[in-house]
Parts: C-alpha cells; sequence; structure tokens
C-alpha cells in the first residue's frame, strides 16, 4: 500500500486538494482518512462546553484508532471509519466502510505532528498557505456549512485555531517531503500527485 499524508493549517484546501485528486485518478482504487473523523468523542458534555474545546490540539485526535486502522487496511482488511458532525462537535453512530486498496489517502491538520503516524507515510505534502487568507476562506466555510456565526468562528480562531497552528501544524511541515503554494487549487501540485498514484496504480 502507498500512502500519501497531505497535511496544513485549517482552510489551507486539504479537502479540495483531495477532490481534485480523485478526480483525475480511478477513485475507487483510493482509500481515504480523514484525521476530522477521528476527533475524540466529547458527547458527555453539554453542547456550549463541546463549542469550545481545543480542536486544534494533538490531543483532541484518538491516534489509537487512527493507527489500527491504517494497520488493518495495510494487511487487507477492510475498517469501519468513524464519522463526526461539526455541528454537534461529536461522533455519529454511523460508520463508513473503508476499503484497503492499493492507495491510501490521508488527510489532516496534526497528522505529519504524529512521528509514527509519518512513519507509514511514503509521501508526505503540506500545503502552505498565508494566515490571511485561510483565516478568510474558514469564516466562509465555517458559516456555510458548520453552522457558525462569523464572530464564533472569528473568537476560536484566534483562541486555539491560530495558537495551535503556531505551536504544532505549522512546525510539522518540516517532516513534509513536499511543499504546496497556493493552497487546494494549485492545479500542477493536483496533477503532479495524480500521476503519481497512476504510477503505483499500474505498477505490478
Ligand atoms: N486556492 C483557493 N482559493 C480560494 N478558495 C479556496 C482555495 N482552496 C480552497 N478554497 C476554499 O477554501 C475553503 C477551505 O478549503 P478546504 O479544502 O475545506 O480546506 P481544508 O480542508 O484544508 O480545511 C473551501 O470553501 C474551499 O472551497
Ligand atoms: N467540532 C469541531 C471540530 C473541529 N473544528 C475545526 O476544524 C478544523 C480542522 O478541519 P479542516 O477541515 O479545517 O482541516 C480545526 O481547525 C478545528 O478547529 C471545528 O471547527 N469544530
Amino acid at each position: 500500500m502507498f500512502i500519501i499524508g497531505i497535511a496544513g493549517g485549517s482552510g489551507s484546501g486539504k479537502t479540495t486538494l483531495v477532490n481534485s485528486i480523485l478526480e483525475r485518478v480511478p477513485y475507487d482504487q483510493i482509500s481515504l482518512l480523514t484525521q476530522d473523523s477521528y476527533y475524540k468523542d466529547s458527547s458527555h458534555l453539554p453542547i456550549e462546553q463541546r463549542r469550545v474545546l481545543n480542536f486544534d490540539h494533538p490531543d483532541a485526535i484518538e491516534w489509537e484508532l487512527m493507527m489500527e486502522h491504517i494497520q488493518l487496511l495495510k494487511s487487507g482488511h477492510e475498517i469501519d471509519a468513524p464519522t463526526y458532525s461539526y455541528l454537534t462537535c461529536t461522533r455519529q453512530p454511523e460508520t463508513v466502510r473503508v476499503k484497503p486498496n492499493k492507495i491510501l489517502l490521508i488527510e489532516g491538520i496534526l497528522i505529519l505532528t504524529q512521528p509514527e503516524l509519518c512513519e507509514e507515510m511514503d509521501m508526505r505534502i503540506y500545503l502552505e498557505v498565508e494566515s490571511d487568507y485561510r483565516l478568510s476562506r474558514i469564516i466562509e466555510r465555517d458559516m456555510e456549512s458548520r453552522g457558525r456565526s462569523a464572530h464564533d468562528v472569528i473568537k476560536r480562531y484566534y483562541q486555539t485555531v491560530r495558537p495551535m497552528h503556531e505551536e504544532f501544524i505549522k512546525p510539522s511541515r518540516e517532516r513534509a517531503d513536499m511543499l504546496v503554494m497556493g493552497g487546494g487549487l494549485n492545479s500542477k501540485a493536483a496533477d503532479f500527485i495524480s500521476s503519481a498514484i497512476l504510477g503505483k496504480l499500474h505498477e505490478r
């Protein structure tokens, strides 16, 4: 299994890049794991407390479960990946069946902060996008699809998103093999990563 990690700050365009790669390759031959699916469940807390949790610290993620799922996929087993709601800030009862494939894409803000997880990756990519651009994209996206007000998004950005980015996410770019400039709409980057994937799919 050839494992590609796509990291970068919130709003840097990871999801956009993944979608753009999947348009260029036979997507049914690619497995995808999203770090956000592995947020620890916090349904035991009242919603007001859940909404102010620090979701940008490495401890917010259940890495053990993610690593276990990667090992199962590598050994040819299907897994049931958890699902997560940004609206309720809880893990959902539904799971998503992921089949093992020759290629595994993993995306998430914190994936390059985990040395053990980095060890599993054959190609590590970091999306480099200036914080001003990321903030404006996060505001628009979170208001549209994550049920937040502009005020809430900006407050959270300065309380946790930016400090955690500076402390953990930005330094993790040192572990990347490649930096992608400009974010998820960088079509040359999508072409390059897709050709690497197609090459691997055609290997015997
Ligand atoms: N290069 C870009 N220019 C403008 N908008 C972009 C660009 N890349 C992504 N976006 C938009 O920014 C928002 C965040 O992108 P997304 O792919 O969800 O980022 P991430 O998964 O890294 O948080 C989305 O609404 C997306 O459409
Ligand atoms: N309940 C949650 C959980 C996480 N977030 C934020 O999502 C960001 C990571 O996702 P990206 O798609 O932007 O990479 C991260 O900055 C978390 O703060 C959230 O808003 N609500």
